[in-house]
């Protein structure tokens, strides 16, 4: 469960996160969506402890994410834009020396992960070796290293070619019916679309939605858009 109250977050003079409120569910599947500069990739750093907000809370059940980060980082994979693994190490080197420093991890279970995800063949390439898709699998993998059950992911998919990215968001969707609690930040509408079962929408730092698939789609039956991405633009004006 994740609560935000009041949060806001200025660079500066800049205020990019404007009083946010919301309350997600465990078990939900959240896209974060918006223009560019919205504040997309702020809000997920503050709710992976990466980041502080200005003013205001965040609660990772029930955990304050300000004044007990080493705790509520337990709860928190955090996937970030940049792929952040060893390109010079292979895929299992990598997923070792994470390993280690993530104390909950054992081999056999992240050896089971890259089974189901289709990368324990690739496990002795070094990581410049692996495509694109198989990179920012390795990026997940590795945020997922201490079994966390929030994922926090940021354009996890970006640069990488269709079938790579149906692949992810097929293995996320996995993850989802385990019980995971998954943010996704995202321009891609079809992909957001078969993900998340609910969108937080911000423009320039505002919350302007944040609520359920069918509620998106009944404001796109109002407004008569033609299809979700329509719609999604629509709400963002
Ligand atoms: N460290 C920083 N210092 C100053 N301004 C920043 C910093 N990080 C982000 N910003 C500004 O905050 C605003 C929100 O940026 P953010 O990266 O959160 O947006 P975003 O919605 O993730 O955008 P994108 O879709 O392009 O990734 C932008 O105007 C950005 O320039």
């Amino acid at each position: 469960m994740i609560t935000a109250e009041n949060l806001t977050k200025k660079f500066g003079r800049k205020e990019v996160l404007k009083e946010m409120d919301f309350f997600i569910e465990k078990g939900e599947t959240v896209g974060v969506v918006g223009p560019n500069g919205a504040g997309k990739s702020t809000l997920l750093k503050i709710l992976a402890t990466i980041m502080n907000g200005t003013s205001g809370t965040v609660h990772i059940d029930g955990l304050d994410a300000k004044k007990e980060k080493k705790k509520t980082r337990e709860k928190i994979g955090y996937v970030p834009q940049e792929i952040a693994v060893y390109h010079e190490l292979t895929a299992r080197e990598n997923l070792r020396f994470f390993g280690k420093l993530a104390r909950k991890s054992s081999e056999e279970s992240w050896m089971r992960r890259c089974e189901e995800w289709r990368l324990a063949e690739h496990l002795d390439k070094k990581v410049k070796h692996l495509s694109g898709g198989n990179q920012r699998k390795l990026n997940i993998l590795i945020a997922m290293l201490h079994d966390p059950d929030i994922l926090i992911l940021d354009e996890p998919t970006v640069g990488i070619d269709i079938s790579a990215k149906h692949e992810i968001v097929n293995d996320l969707r996995q993850l989802g019916s385990e019980g995971k609690t998954i943010l996704y930040s995202s321009h891609d509408a079809q992909e957001l679309e078969t993900l998340c079962s609910s969108f937080l929408i911000l423009k320039e730092g505002e919350l302007l939605f944040y609520g359920s698939k069918q509620k998106v789609r009944q404001f796109g039956s109002v407004t008569q858009s033609k299809n979700f991405a329509e719609t999604l633009g629509e709400i963002v004006g």
